[in-house]
């Protein structure tokens, strides 16, 4: 029922020691109470005057007072560190989301992840606000109490201390059951997210294959299986919750009974037994508030374990490679050692054995190849033979599970290394455009660019009419949310990055022309070729006009590099570029 989780966090044990002496001095303050007002009507009782019970009455409301005190400063206490381990959470999400990209987006979900960065965090603060007192109340109160009790009047004392493990025994039993439909919950809402993102992703697609009433109908049975989940816990809630109040007021009834009965009998004074009457509530009502909060912050200790979870498996995952590559080179490379240099005319950069696997499929195997300088490098294959993860994987956004790579000089299990990252300019089928105007998008790597550099770039990619066009010019905003721009506006934005930062010697395409029709992919190949002067290209496409401009080709099947070499050699040699050449229409010459 305790969370270890919670002990993972940063400082938690000094917040507990605070929390403790806080907990403790409220627990005092509240016998403090119980013992002031019980003497004072007692006194009124016994024919005391008002006047003759002012000190009493005085101590009361200070005690009253000082316990309010004390709530408010555990409340700041714990609002100052919860935002703090939050914020910490939330900068480790997000940086294990960037660092490890796609690999985590992938295996997790993009909705889910996103759900975790915004609710999942504020369900972690309201987790940590509730549960961190909670848990040294249901120890510390109890306990003052009973100390204070048992002196008074031992039979209420030993009521008290049998009735309190039945408590603590049925809320583990109904934690247990709540914990699970919780975990369900969870899941359920993970899926919800993903689907839901995922959707409105793909809704043209869904909408051009005539599949969205389809689709909407499977995104209500993910909701129904939600809400029932959703409905199933808070049943559990509702009715443990009751149930543990009725154990917790036949507690409360069973001491207040047995104390009539000895008020009646005279075996008990009228002051202890209001003593212990005014104060038994306190003892139970620590357990009581950590049942009711334990469930309303299940669904916050779900997120804190699945955000710990991100980062701890990137971690381990980070470390293990770090470790491999520290071992492969055997001379415990770190830092500056790894540091892939600046590329130029002399840098070789050499895969070999590079194998990759996706969780269901091997998609790369013993690929190995060598490259030096400013070479152009055609990727070619057929569908589905690895020309993606491979230009992922020389991109630097997916690690190989086998092989090593040299890149200038240095030694790595990947290319994930952020010297190397600095270098190379990515361009993909689909180019992402950020909310932000066309300039900012178009000086993306060079956001000090200046106004004419800025429209050089415009010009020599063919994108003078779409800006004259659109209502602010350079300054529209344009991505998501913004003006649309179509495949080949989109292409044309991504090139005229790379026109713009000279800085990146290494560009990596993947299929950048497939979404295109021809004359658009001709006319966008003229502004391609000369932005690959003077840089390492590597270029994946199974369109083979583009291997008459490259300076070798790599031939993919199967996840295997079976061919390397130039094109018009490997064409006469027979082998597998002829075979995929003879498929062109037209022939390949
Ligand atoms: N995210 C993924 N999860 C699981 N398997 C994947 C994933 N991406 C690709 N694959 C599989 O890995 C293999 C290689 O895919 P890859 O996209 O690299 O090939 P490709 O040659 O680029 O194909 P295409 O020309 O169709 O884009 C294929 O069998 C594919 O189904």
């Amino acid at each position: 029922m305790i969370d270890r989780a919670l002990f993972a966090l940063e400082g938690v044990r000094g917040v507990l020691a605070a929390l403790l002496a806080l907990a403790t001095t409220r627990a005092l303050l509240a016998v403090g109470q119980a013992w002031t007002l019980a003497s004072a009507v007692v006194g009124l009782w016994a024919g005391e005057p008002l006047a003759g019970q002012t000190t009493r009455i005085a101590l009361f409301f200070a005690c009253f007072v000082g316990a309010q005190g004390v709530r408010c400063a555990q409340d700041a206490l714990l609002g100052r560190y919860a935002r703090a381990r939050v914020e910490e959470l939330r900068d480790g999400l997000l940086r294990t989301v960037f660092e490890q990209g796609a690999r985590i987006v992938q295996k997790t979900g993009t909705g889910s992840v996103a759900a975790l960065a915004l609710e999942g965090i504020d369900q972690v603060e309201t987790y940590v606000r509730l549960v961190l007192p909670k848990i040294v109340c249901v120890v510390a109160v109890p306990l003052v109490v009973l100390l204070c009790v048992l002196p008074v009047d031992w039979v209420s004392g030993l009521i008290m201390l049998v009735m309190y493990p039945v408590i603590v025994f049925y809320m583990g039993l109904i934690g247990q059951t709540a914990k699970a439909a919780a975990a369900r919950q969870h899941d359920e809402y993970r899926r919800l997210s993903n689907h839901f993102v995922d959707s409105v992703r793909g809704i043209d697609t869904l909408k051009l294959l005539g599949q969205d009433k389809r689709h909407g109908e499977r995104i209500f049975e993910v909701s129904e299986r939600f809400r029932e989940a959703t409905v199933k816990t808070l049943r559990i809630a509702t009715l443990s919750g009751s149930v543990l109040d009725l154990i917790s007021t036949l507690s409360l009834a069973a001491v207040a009974i047995m104390l009539g009965f000895r008020l009646v009998d005279g075996s008990i004074a009228f002051f202890p037994a209001l003593f212990v009457l005014v104060l038994v509530p306190e003892y139970f009502k620590p357990i009581r508030e950590f049942a009711s909060d334990y469930h309303a912050s299940l669904d916050g200790k779900n997120a804190l374990a699945s955000i710990q979870g991100i980062v701890a498996s990137a971690k381990d995952g980070e470390e293990a490679r770090r470790a491999t590559a520290e071992g492969a080179a055997g001379c415990g490379a770190t830092g500056r050692e790894r540091e892939v240099l600046a590329w130029s005319e002399g840098a070789v950069l050499e895969l070999s054995g590079v194998g990759f696997s996706y969780p269901d499929c091997e998609a790369l195997c013993d690929v190995a190849f060598s490259v030096r300088g400013f070479k152009r490098i055609g990727i070619v294959g057929a569908s589905g033979s690895g020309k993606s993860t491979l230009a992922n994987v020389l991109g630097g956004f997916l690690a190989p599970s086998a092989g090593v790579v040299f890149a200038a000089g240095r030694r790595l299990d990947d290319l994930r290394e952020p010297s190397w990252q600095r270098q190379v300019l990515y361009i993909p089928q689909d180019p992402y455009l950020f909310h932000a105007t066309l300039r900012e998008n178009i000086a993306f790597y060079r956001p000090d660019a200046a106004d004419e550099e800025v429209e050089r770039a415009v010009r020599a990619m063919g994108l003078e009419e779409l800006v004259a066009e659109l209502p602010e010019g350079l300054g529209t905003l344009v991505g998501e949310g913004g003006r649309a721009l179509s495949g080949g506006e989109r292409q044309r934005v991504a090139l005229a990055r790379a026109l713009l930062d000279r800085s990146r010697r290494v560009l990596v395409f993947d299929e950048p022309t497939a979404h295109l029709d021809i004359e658009t992919e001709l006319e966008l190949k003229e502004r391609m070729l000369p932005l690959m002067e003077g840089r390492l290209v590597f270029f994946a496409t199974h369109r083979l006009h583009w291997t008459h401009d490259m300076d070798a080709v790599i031939v993919m099947e199967g996840g295997r590099a079976v061919e390397f070499g130039a094109p018009r050699a490997l064409a006469a040699q027979g082998g597998a570029f002829a075979r995929l050449a003879a498929q062109v229409e037209g022939g390949w010459r």
